[in-house]
């Protein structure tokens, strides 16, 4: 039992997927895995363990923003070991051929500041997918025909933005997504030495303003998770 997660040592895989929204681990927990049981409930970040093809899974909530994301993979990380992290999440699409429900893997993630910033201070480090997971999740996505675009992300802090400036510069360079946690992910999975990746389902589009309601965020994106699976347990 940690500060923020309730499971008893060992209820805790070493694979863990982490969707910013607690009811869409519950959602996928029930979907996709065999014999599920809630391991944690502490503040409602719901927690789930079960197998998946014979294997251990834990699909847990991160919730929102790279703070909270922080809080729980410290602990998934030190206090339960977990050694894969996946983020299965919904992503503001950015460019013209990031359409709604398209998948994103995130090569890597830029962002303005991350909770590592105060420890890295001027040291701009490019956070970055583990290449084993990321070229396992695009075979996957390849293999099942789902529309998939491979590159950098954004990890902001903010939702509703007012620097139109930085979208615009985000744009330019060719940005595919805007989210809010996977640049912390993946700081902490290089300091800790364990694998993370980042799969986004493009959930609305921050130019023309398409937005899927939020229970199809919560409960339909069943290809982000099925891909984070698939190249969790791929062969190397
Ligand atoms: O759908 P999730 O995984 O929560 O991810 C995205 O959705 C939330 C904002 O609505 C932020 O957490 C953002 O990163
Ligand atoms: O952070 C996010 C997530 C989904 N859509 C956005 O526009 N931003």
């Amino acid at each position: 039992m940690t500060t923020h997660i309730g499971a008893a040592p060992g209820e805790i895989a070493e694979t863990v997927l982490l969707p910013g929204d607690p009811l869409r681990a519950q959602w996928a927990a029930e979907t996709f895995l065999d014999g599920a049981t809630c391991v944690n409930r502490v503040r409602g970040m719901l927690g789930f363990t079960g197998t998946w093809r014979g294997h251990r899974v834990t699909i847990h909530g991160s919730g929102m923003g790279m703070p909270s994301l922080s809080i729980y993979v410290n602990e998934l990380i030190r206090d339960y070991g977990a050694r894969t992290l996946i983020r299965v999440g919904s992503a503001g699409g950015l460019q013209p051929h990031t359409g709604l429900r398209d998948v994103i893997l995130a090569q890597a993630a830029s962002s303005v500041s991350t909770p590592s910033s105060a420890l890295l201070r001027e040291l701009n480090l490019a956070p970055v997918a583990d290449w084993g997971l990321l070229s396992a999740a695009h075979r996957a996505a390849e293999g099942r025909g789902t529309r998939s675009h491979v590159g950098v992300i954004h990890s902001s802090d903010t939702f509703y933005s007012e620097r139109d400036d930085h979208t615009e510069q985000l744009i330019r360079h060719g940005v595919l997504g805007i989210e809010m946690e996977a640049a912390e992910l993946y700081l902490l999975a290089a300091r800790h030495k364990v694998r993370a990746l980042a799969v986004l389902t493009v959930s609305d589009h921050v130019v023309t303003h398409e937005a899927l309601p939020s229970d199809q965020r919560e409960r339909s994106f069943a290809d982000m998770i099925e891909i984070a699976l698939e190249a969790a347990f791929a062969a190397p």
